[in-house]
């Protein structure tokens, strides 16, 4: 528990720092998307995941297709494969690297950049052979922020503005699909 805590607290110190490097991306001051997830109000949530391996794989899916809600998640697996993220069309099993972090793009940096950084749809798939764990840092929103793109003239606007914990109470109870979950959110 303790050692979670500890990375925890590194991950959120990596967060911060690329936020700043986005938020210069985006033509904006560097603490701008970190003042509009909420600072230190944001919501950081750890989660471990664990996939026992299973008979039959292909009948199984280990988390269906999504993008997540938050604005960046920071995962960690171990050796055994299992992430694959959607490009083209196409599912890629995304290799596990030793001592490498992935970086994932959540749907509220979508909804502030205006689309011009998109959130990952991704998937985890079982394995006959092994079972799987894979630790995840949601950083999010605080549940009241209102958010909608920034840095840009409104009139280019191609989300809609909405409050964090609408966005996530939305979908609560239903299966997320892909990408629609942002989609909806489209102008
Ligand atoms: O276990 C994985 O590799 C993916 C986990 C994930 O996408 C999630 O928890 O949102
Ligand atoms: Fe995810």
């Amino acid at each position: 528990r303790e050692s979670l805590e500890a990375y925890g607290n590194q991950v959120i110190n990596l967060v911060k720092v690329l936020m700043g490097i986005l938020s210069k991306g985006l033509g904006l001051e560097s603490s701008r998307l970190e003042e509009a997830f909420g600072g230190d109000e944001a919501q950081v949530v750890l989660r471990v995941n664990h996939y026992p391996r299973c008979q039959q794989p292909d009948l199984v899916m280990g988390l269906s297709p999504h993008s997540d809600g938050s604005a960046m998640t920071v995962l960690l697996h171990d050796e055994v494969e299992g992430l694959q993220v959607k490009k083209d069309d196409a599912w890629w099993m995304v290799k596990p690297i030793p001592g490498a972090l992935i970086v994932n793009m959540g749907d509220m940096m979508q909804l502030v950049s205006n689309g011009r950084f998109m959130s990952m749809e991704h998937r985890a798939v079982v394995s006959s052979g092994t079972e799987r764990i894979s630790i995840v840092v949601f950083y999010a929103p605080t549940a009241n922020a209102i958010l909608g793109p920034i840095g840009i003239d409104q009139h280019h606007a191609i989300y809609k503005s909405i409050k964090y914990g609408d966005y996530l109470a939305t979908y609560m109870n239903k299966e997320l699909k892909g990408k629609e979950r942002i989609n909806s959110l489209l102008k």
